[in-house]
């Protein structure tokens, strides 16, 4: 394709994103791959080329663009290697005209504003719409066989701060093919999901729930701090979701990540506890990694501002709390609620904690991490928590509080 074709396709794409993110339907993602599954003549560097144009624009428009020529548009009028592509000419897009409409407005959904954590500031926001780099937590117990095999890790990588144990590669590094990610030694995870099972102080022998485990991203990382001299967990954990497709890949994760023993269990919405009867009042943590905005990970997911809406925050906000409530019942005198959103409104993080321990006499906020003196100290206090940011902690967005049970 030539690079006018490209501009062309780009529309394209990003009409079909932004009909996704009005109706509901998939995220821009998923759109874009089933977008190049249906256009087989465009080569990889046409799709990397495509991508980045509308990825590009996504960033730019914190909110629904009308359609995909009015954003890039708006882009061509202040780039004019992209304007000079719009000539009409065979596949290229048409002439720009000095009165059709252009995509308008900030970057950040201008009804969210408010809603912010204060500590967000113009520059902390801009840093939430910047390329994430690759992080991935090492897992020791297949990490030494990969090296008994005399297969390498991946090279390049910063590790992260101690305690974690993990590697920061630059964004545009693919290990998917890696024989270190292929034989489970390694596990794509931001830093800032690191720091939540961190929070977490699990350890061998005790019992812990995450509640909403998803496809097990952080219970893996529970795994490995639970894991006795064998490798396998020593305690029980139990990992929960109301999602049948995601907890299904659990298994698989663990099997490839070679932890056994994980406890899981698919939950009923609304009817949760019906399967955690067992656990009342018996967990010395419950890991409550909530459904949210996902505004912490715009950096990653950038068309989450055009499908987040002042109803769909509220109706998340009032569910945590709902899950708050249901976690609380399972913690065990003198054990811990962890509670995270990867958010960074005001509302999802300090606020909802507050409400927490407004609803709940006997319970109280404790600190975050318990790492020795000097140790790293990712985040600043929130209310009762600690909000993590790109620009202040370079990992995605997130609140995350530890409450205790008296
Ligand atoms: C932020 S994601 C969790 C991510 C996961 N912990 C990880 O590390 O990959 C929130 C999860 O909450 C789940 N969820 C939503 N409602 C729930 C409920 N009522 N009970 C348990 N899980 C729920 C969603 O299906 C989703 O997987």
């Amino acid at each position: 394709m030539n690079p006018a074709a490209r501009v062309q396709t780009a529309i394209e794409l990003l009409d079909a994103i932004i009909i996704a993110a009005r109706d509901g339907g998939a995220a821009a993602d998923t759109v874009a791959t089933r977008f190049f599954k249906e256009r087989r003549y465009a080569g990889s560097g046409d799709r990397r080329a495509i991508r980045e144009l509308v990825w590009r624009a996504i960033r730019r428009f914190g909110k629904i663009p009308i359609n995909g020529r009015s954003a890039l548009v708006a882009l061509a009028d202040k780039d004019a290697d992209l304007a000079a592509l719009f000539t009409g000419e065979g596949r290229a897009p048409g002439v720009i005209s000095a009165d059709e409409p252009r995509a308008t407005g900030s970057d950040m959904p201008k009804w969210l504003v408010p809603h912010l954590d204060p500590l967000i500031t113009e520059r902390e926001a801009q840093a939430l719409l910047e390329r994430a780099p690759l992080d991935v937590r090492i897992n020791a117990l297949r990490a030494a066989q990969l090296e008994d095999d005399g297969l390498p890790m991946p090279t390049g990588g910063e590790p992260l701060p101690a305690p974690l144990l993990g590697l920061r590669f630059a964004s545009d590094t693919n290990l998917l093919d890696h024989p270190a990610m292929q034989l489970g030694a390694v596990e794509v995870q931001d830093a800032g999901s690191q720091w939540i099972a961190h929070a977490c102080q699990a350890r061998a022998g005790m019992t812990v729930v995450d509640l909403c485990a998803g496809a097990g991203g952080k219970t893996l990382a529970l795994a490995a701090a639970m894991a006795g001299p064998d490798g396998d967990v020593d305690g029980l954990l139990v990992a929960c979701d109301t999602d049948r497709r995601r907890l299904q890949q659990l298994p698989v994760r663990a099997e490839r990540a070679g932890v056994e023993r994980i406890d899981a269990r698919l939950l009923d919405p609304r009817r949760e506890l019906e399967a955690l009867d067992d656990l009342t009042q018996v967990a010395d943590v419950v890991l409550v990694d909530a459904p949210c905005s996902g505004s912490g990970t715009w950096r990653r997911n950038p068309d989450g501002r055009w499908r987040l809406t002042p109803q769909r925050l509220a109706v998340l906000v009032t569910e945590q709390a709902r899950l708050l409530d249901l976690a609380a019942k399972l913690v065990a005198p003198g054990g811990a609620l962890v509670y995270a959103v990867c958010a960074i409104t005001r509302e999802e993080g300090e606020a909802q904690v507050a409400s927490f321990l407004a609803r709940h006499a006997g319970w109280t906020a404790e600190p975050v991490w318990n790492d020795p003196a000097g140790a790293a100290s990712p985040g600043r206090p929130s209310g009762a928590g600690r909000l993590l940011t790109p620009a202040h902690d370079a990992t995605d967005g997130f609140f995350i509080a530890r409450i205790k049970a008296v």
